[in-house]
């Protein structure tokens, strides 16, 4: 059974830095109908902290909490959802993962300008040298709804918000004529149990 959200929801992943909210202000801008949620600004408006780590200087997300305020909201569909984090989504709420990628040294450089601690940075660089971000996509949802996106230059940011937009159209079109076949199926299967 096809779900019944209208729009897709897009969850747009990777190692901090590899330019989730660029990418995603872009994305909007073309599907400006859909929202934005940056999950970090969320959990923090919606206090959803369960603690606070010392050694990372960052809070703790409570993700149940966060599960509670944001099901209702990407249950209506067309939502960008941002953020590094990606195995605490429900499978039955994402109907695509981008998951961006990027060059360590143009990371480096990135995490760097932003004054990040050197072992924030590191620990940045080795988690996308090792691929944990996509392990953890790869792990959590269907293989056919993740995607793997570079995401060095500015050329690749524009290819790949392209890339999204067509997608969200060729679901938009499948899913309108999934449902229209659902529905005369289901007619049909009326029919027959008057028969
Ligand atoms: N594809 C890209 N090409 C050039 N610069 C980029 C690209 N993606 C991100 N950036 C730059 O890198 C920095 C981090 O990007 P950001 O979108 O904040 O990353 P994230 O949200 O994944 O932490 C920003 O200064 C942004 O302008």
């Amino acid at each position: 059974m096809l779900s019944r959200r209208l729009k897709p929801n897009l969850l747009i992943t990777g190692t901090p830095g590899c330019g989730k909210s660029t990418s995603c202000e872009l994305l909007q801008r073309r599907l400006s109908d859909y929202k934005y949620y940056n999950i970090s600004d969320f959990a923090k408006e919606h206090d959803c902290y369960e603690g606070y780590d010392e050694d990372r200087k960052s809070h703790i997300v409570d993700e149940d909490k966060l599960l509670d305020e944001l099901e209702p909201l990407l249950r209506e569909g067309g939502s960008i959802v941002d953020w590094h984090v990606n195995d605490v989504f429900p499978e039955r709420l994402i109907d695509l993962v981008v998951v961006l990628r990027c060059d360590n040294s143009i990371l480096y450089d990135r995490l760097h300008a932003r004054k990040y601690h050197d072992s924030k940075i590191q620990e940045n660089l080795d988690a996308e040298i090792m691929g944990v971000v996509l392990q953890d996509a790869q792990e959590s949802y269907a293989e056919e709804i993740v995607v793997e996106l570079q995401s060095d230059t500015t050329e690749q940011m524009e290819a790949n918000v392209d890339r999204i937009v067509d997608w969200v159209e060729l679901w938009l079109k499948q899913h309108k004529k999934g449902v229209t076949n659902e529905l005369e199926e289901g007619v049909s299967s009326d029919d027959n149990e008057s028969d």
